[in-house]
């Protein structure tokens, strides 16, 4: 289970010139408050999916997850683990997927999953049956042994996604991670995805596509201005904005202000 309370970080803005975020409520004293109040939970077996408009502070939100940043306030605890006193620890619970991809180019695919893989410790029959596991789910078998340079912008995402679970993580959380993916690799990456429910292990995706949500989700958080908008069931959200449609139930949040 991972559960996070009223979580803040900001970044200092530069000190030269008119803010290019004037506009932007989170705009303050040279300081720009990207993620302000966020707070959700996510327990074994569900799938929550982390929506909000550009630049709404999600992929802020789950580098704080990964402890890539530290926060200003607020709380991680990550089965039983609290991030901010055991950030190291925490870490081996945790697989992320962030916005690049992180492969090494000289390497195959194959030996990039491996080669993350023995950074986690794993011995070579175990990180041996993990791939074959793996390069089966996520249907790999055609470019293994490929270079990751020479890879296409789908087979490096699903490269990189073998790569953030080769260790087999308790918690597991993905920034955008269809993003680029055609239709049918899309659809493997879901199924992967639902296939964390019957292993009991909670995952966090963000995402713009609001379908994907409503396929794959138990419960939603809608950030907007970096402020928790909305947390609950897709039933839940649905109720919220009076409308059976969740493209209208998600305006209506993002239009109320959050
Ligand atoms: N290191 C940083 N320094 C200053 N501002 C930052 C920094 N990182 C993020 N921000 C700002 O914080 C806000 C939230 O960014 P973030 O990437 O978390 O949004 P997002 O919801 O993931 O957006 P998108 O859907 O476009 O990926 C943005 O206005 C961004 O410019």
């Amino acid at each position: 289970m991972i559960e996070v309370r009223s979580l803040a970080k900001r970044f200092r803005l530069p000190s030269r010139g008119k803010s290019p975020t004037a506009l932007d409520p989170r705009d303050h004293d040279g300081w720009f408050h990207a993620v302000r109040d966020v707070s959700f939970r996510c327990t074994p077996g569900e799938v929550l999916g982390l929506l909000g408009p550009n630049g709404a502070g999600k992929t802020t939100t789950l580098r704080l997850l990964s402890t890539a940043l530290k926060p200003d306030s607020g709380s991680i605890h990550a089965n039983g683990i609290d991030l901010l006193a055991n950030p190291l620890a925490a870490r081996q619970h945790i697989g992320f997927l962030s916005g690049s991809t992180g492969l090494y180019g000289r390497l195959t695919a194959r030996e990039n999953i491996e080669y993350f893989g023995r950074l986690h410790g794993m011995s070579p029959a175990h990180l041996k049956r993990r791939c074959d596991e793996l390069f089966e789910l996520l249907q790999m078998h055609e470019f293994g042994n490929k270079r990751a340079d020479a890879l296409s912008t789908g087979m490096k995402q699903k490269c990189a996604i073998a790569r953030t679970v080769v260790h087999e993580p308790q918690i597991v959380i993905l920034d955008e991670p269809t993003t680029g993916l055609d239709v049918m690799s899309a659809k493997i990456l879901l199924d992967f995805i639902a296939s964390y429910k019957a292993l009991r292990v909670p995952l966090i995706f963000s995402t713009h596509h609001l379908h994907e949500v409503e396929k794959l989700c138990d419960r939603v958080c809608i950030i907007n201005h970096g402020k928790t908008a909305f947390h609950g069931s897709i039933d839940e959200l649905r109720q919220l904005g009076g409308s059976a449609d969740l493209y209208d139930a998600f305006v209506d949040v993002i239009h109320q202000g959050g």
